[in-house]
């Protein structure tokens, strides 16, 4: 038997994914009945080192998607269109579709998987979150018997990236960033890298799977690194702490669900730099690499570390999906929805307002170095119901007093009324940093 492949995009991933299928010695026996029959690109002059016959690249990607022989679309063109509008083609044409494009998804999801249903296609992702890590499949199939309380990670190889060298050369991050750009490990607009919406479409995937339920992407709080700076990183430092772009899913803690009953908790869902300590599983996970840390019940954490960008990993996993849709195509003679492989989910689920997360924080504050600044900072967080687990005054910057506090568990909300009221008092020049603790 053999499945055909209609692949969209020879960049990257595809030629990666294209290596993949040409080579199939010592992989899984499958493979071999993979045949790459089309392949979807912008410019048909662009020199490739992917050696595939001439006549079966295009710039027609909608003839690919609509084309009778097709059994397996692969979109690996990116973005939101004309990715969407062609796999919805695809879909409406009967094709299965693995995709790597967590911003297409996470935007449009609901959609996509909606015409999948009704077609009786499969929709894979597994490339779209950590690469390569195994994570989209594990939380579909393995910890399928689970609840799941938290889904935590580092999602995105280029901001840990730049962190891990800001942590380890004392740079800012400007001169990393731009260093980086050089090196081709951030890309030439890294808006949605550094701004964390990449994080941010990944954890909203992530979210929606573990919890079982639809998520709004603009519901996803997104806070990037930009103004993560040196001084904070060392001072994290001697705290116990490093610095890390978290994207976080969590679900806030409600009664305990009856049998056959939906549950009904919140979620949180955020991404932004947080302190992490030293000790946790995620405050190793260094340089591009990627690391998503589960919480479940019964399974207690888990972690999935790995390459989350890159072709050969990427590649690693689009493959996968291909493989695991083509094993159902030859085990079921009339394809129906794999009720593990598929996305059934219909409802949104219910997030939490920011305001409402509870969480530690970290604040910087620059102030006149006059006495009882420390005691005026203390009451203003004591009435507003914020208890401070560390008050530290190591020095003095530009004649100015830098004190830096850690609270203990409060409500958002309820440290945002303290930071109004400490803004107003004389003593206060700025505020340079705000940054959440795990
Ligand atoms: N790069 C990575 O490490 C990772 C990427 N991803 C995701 O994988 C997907 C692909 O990324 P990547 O391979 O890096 O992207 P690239 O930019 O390297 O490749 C994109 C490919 O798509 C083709 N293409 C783009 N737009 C069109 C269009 N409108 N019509 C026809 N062809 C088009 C390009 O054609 P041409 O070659 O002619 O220019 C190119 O072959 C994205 O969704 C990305 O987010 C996910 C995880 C990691
Ligand atoms: N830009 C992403 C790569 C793909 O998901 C990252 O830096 O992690
Ligand atoms: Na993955």
């Amino acid at each position: 038997m053999t499945f055909k492949i209609g692949l969209l995009g020879l960049g990257t991933v595809g030629a990666g994914t294209a290596q993949i299928l040409l080579d199939s010695a010592g992989r899984h026996p499958l493979l071999q009945e993979l045949e790459i029959a089309r392949v979807g690109v912008r410019s048909l002059d662009k020199p490739r080192d992917i050696d595939l016959p001439a006549d079966i690249l295009t710039r027609d990607l909608e003839s690919i998607v609509t084309d009778p022989e097709i059994d397996i679309v692969v979109e690996l063109i990116g973005g939101l269109e004309p990715a969407r509008s062609l796999m919805l083609k695809a879909i409406a044409s009967g094709k299965h579709i693995v995709t790597a494009n967590k911003a297409a998804i996470a935007l449009h999801g609901a959609e996509i998987f909606t015409a999948a249903n009704e077609k009786g296609v499969y929709v894979m992702l597994e490339a779209a979150v950590g690469g390569g890590i195994p994570v989209i499949q594990p939380l579909k199939q393995s910890l399928g018997s689970n609840r799941i309380q938290g889904v935590m990670g580092i999602v995105n190889g280029t901001t840990n990236y730049i962190l891990t060298r800001m942590q380890l050369e004392g740079a800012d991050f400007e001169a990393v960033l731009a260093d980086a750009q050089k090196l081709g490990y951030a890309e030439a607009d890294p808006t949605a890298d550094v701004d964390g919406l990449d994080a941010a479409d990944k954890i909203a995937i992530l979210a929606s799977l573990a919890f079982g339920g639809r998520i709004k992407r603009e519901q996803v709080y997104a806070e990037g690194i930009r103004q993560v700076s040196a001084e904070d990183i060392a001072y994290a430092e001697k705290l116990g702490f490093v610095i890390k772009l978290l994207a976080i899913a969590k679900r806030e803690a409600g009664p305990t669900p009856q049998p056959q009953t939906e549950i009904e908790d919140r979620l949180q869902l955020r991404v932004h730099p947080t302190l992490v300590p030293k000790q946790h599983p995620l405050a190793n996970v260094n340089g591009v690499y990627n690391a998503i840390f589960v919480e479940g019940d019964p399974i207690g954490q888990v972690m999935f570390y790995g390459r989350g960008a890159g072709a050969g990993p990427t590649a690693s996993a689009v493959v996968a999906d291909i493989l695991n849709v083509a094993a159902v195509l030859k085990t079921e003679t009339e394809p129906i929805p794999h009720p593990l492989l598929s996305c059934s989910h219909q409802h949104y689920c219910a997030i939490a307002p920011m305001d409402d997360v509870v969480t530690r924080f970290y604040a910087r504050f620059l102030t006149q170095d006059s006495p009882g600044v420390i005691g005026e900072l203390g009451t203003i967080f004591g009435k507003n119901g914020v208890s401070l687990e560390s008050v530290v005054q190591i020095g003095m910057r530009e004649n100015q007093a830098e004190i830096v506090v850690v609270t203990h568990d409060v409500k958002e909300g309820n440290f945002n009324h303290a930071l109004a009221e400490i803004r107003n008092l004389e003593a206060i020049v700025s505020i340079p940093s705000l940054l959440r603790v795990l």
